[in-house]
């Protein structure tokens, strides 16, 4: 019996011919390390095709090169490196390549008071590029927190002023009654609205990072709006928790300018976007504002 070839389409001329920019697999399935933790990823790998007359990109190049992701812990140097095999193998076809990489991040976070702590789920994506021999790194993260309104809450204070006087009106004060009112629901007739909210974060990094700095951006970023949604929880806890979002009231439009302050002052990040997301308990739509810096220069 003859030995049959094995037909290769992608060798082939292409018959319109013309570049394009992005080839590859979306939604590969992968196990990736990051800070000691191997997390499920979907990987998303591509490259150029600058070749207009070639037919195809090779993808099984691009997914066997992805088997350097599964021992060793994500770094901008694997990634480039990554990256870099991406293109020695399209040599002649490509000079741009493209690596996403999805995941969700676990962190255990103590509690606000008890001595417990439970895991939270951060979504992440890195995002790398090698262009021309040009390499760049995006982070995406997303955070949850939560918000309450300051106008809802000076209402509410105004609506609990009102009551005072209208159970104190012309009555000699006495410590003892104001603390028992204080402590009844009269002393708390209006609450504010409150929600689950999300910082939805892009980070460009500086160049020749160590290391991606997921970590001390979501540490920053939790730390900037005091309310970060918790784990394990306790009433005294959950005590603390009202006492963070009483002293933490936020417009989405204050929840933004914060995380810009703070995410200009920590490590590694030379560009962002971001986007604050407040899904409204007084709305069936969200408030959302966003906010960038350096973002078209770098
Ligand atoms: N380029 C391309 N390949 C595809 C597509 N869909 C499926 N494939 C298949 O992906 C498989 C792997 O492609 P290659 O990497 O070129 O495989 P190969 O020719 O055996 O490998 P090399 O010898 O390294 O080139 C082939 O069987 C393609 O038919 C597509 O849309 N574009």
């Amino acid at each position: 019996m003859n030995a049959l070839t094995l037909p290769d389409i992608a060798a082939q001329a292409s018959r319109q011919a013309l570049p394009l920019e992005w080839v590859g697999m979306c939604g590969i399935a992968l196990p990736v390390v990051f800070d000691g933790q191997r997390l499920s990823a979907k990987a998303d790998a591509g490259v150029s095709l600058d070749d207009g007359e070639a037919r195809g990109i090779h993808m099984s190049r691009l997914y066997l090169a992805l088997e350097m992701l599964e021992q060793e812990s994500l770094t901008p140097s694997l990634l480039r490196r990554v990256l870099q095999r991406f293109l020695d193998s399209h040599e002649g076809l490509s000079s741009a390549a493209y690596l996403r990489i999805h995941a969700d991040l676990l962190l255990k976070r103590p509690a606000l008071i008890s001595p417990l702590a439970g895991w939270k789920s951060y979504p992440i994506s890195i995002e790398a590029r090698l262009e021309n021999a040009v390499f760049h790194v995006e982070l995406k993260i997303e955070a949850s927190y939560s918000s309450t309104c300051p106008c809802s809450a000076a209402l509410s204070r105004q609506l609990i002023q009102q009551q005072f006087i209208d159970d104190f009106a012309n009555t000699p004060l006495q410590h003892a009654d104001v603390l028992a009112w204080l402590g009844s629901s009269k002393g708390i007739i209006a609450t504010p609205h409150s929600q689950r909210s999300s910082a939805q974060l892009r980070l460009r990094l500086d160049d020749f990072l160590d290391d991606l700095p997921l970590i001390a951006a979501i540490n920053d970023t939790e730390a900037a709006l005091g309310t970060a949604v918790q784990t394990a929880v306790k009433r005294a806890d959950e005590q603390a928790f009202a006492l963070a979002n009483g002293q933490n009231l936020m417009f989405c439009e204050d929840a933004a300018r914060r995380l810009n302050l703070a995410l200009k002052r920590s490590p590694g990040i030379k560009a962002f976007q971001l986007r604050v997301v407040h899904a409204e308990s007084l709305h069936a739509h969200d408030a959302v504002a966003e906010s960038r810096w350096n973002w078209e220069a770098a």
